[in-house]
């Protein structure tokens, strides 16, 4: 038996400046999750409406800029919209395994000051969209996917380029930066299933430097 066919890779190049990182976040999760757990009961997530209509996704965010939409846009804000206090710290954990992911991708100053947290159930999905509302295009994006498996789309500087998919894992990590700091992705539906610490959820974290 080749033991070596079976292990994982650890760094999956997807374009100029972005990686995969497949299971990245493992070696943390015992510290990770709990911190998220309790952030969530404390902010439960809520769907977000944008001019395109109301988001699948339940969102919730932490750090200086929580991000928060409505039928006439959406933008980075330094409070939450039903309590109008700060939004809670990002929990140490997370930023040092963000700042970890982003070295690995080849950025090695990486401080987010914003994370937006995603939850998907069964046939929740995200359009291809850019990430472009961030001050400083030359600091990375750092998402954290947990939970049941999603395919992300992964596609290239022109909406009409065609994404590679990428079944994503609990634990696993992905970067961008650089070139394809505004490339095109997304998620597509994601199919029903079951894990054993998020049950019937799937959990993206996206770390960003908002401003
Ligand atoms: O859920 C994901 O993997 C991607 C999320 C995303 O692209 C975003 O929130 O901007
Ligand atoms: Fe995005």
């Amino acid at each position: 038996m080749d033991l070596f066919a079976e292990q994982q890779p650890e760094f999956v190049p997807l374009a100029t400046g972005a990686c995969w990182l497949p299971g990245f976040a493992l070696p943390v999760m015992d510290t990770l999750w709990p911190a998220l757990q309790q952030h969530l009961c404390q902010h439960p997530p809520q769907q977000m409406m944008t001019p395109m209509g109301l988001m699948s996704v339940r969102t919730s965010s932490m750090g200086d800029w929580g991000w928060v939409g409505n039928a006439h846009g959406y933008a980075y804000s330094a409070t939450q919209p039903d309590t109008q206090l700060p939004w809670p710290a990002i929990p140490p954990v997370i930023l040092e395994l963000a700042a970890a992911a982003a070295r690995k991708a080849g950025y090695p100053d990486f401080v987010p000051d914003s994370c937006l947290i995603n939850v998907y159930e069964a046939g929740s999905k995200m359009g291809l969209h850019q990430d472009k509302d961030e001050m400083d295009f030359s600091q990375p994006i750092v998402s954290l996917s947990l939970g049941i498996p999603a395919i992300f789309l992964f596609g290239g500087a022109r909406r009409t380029d065609k994404p590679v998919k990428i079944p994503l894992q609990h634990g696993d990590v992905v970067v961008w930066g650089g070139v394809s700091r505004r490339f095109y992705h997304g998620v597509a539906p994601v199919k029903a299933d079951s894990h054993p610490l998020l049950g019937s959820k799937r959990i993206n974290l996206t770390l960003r430097k908002a401003k």
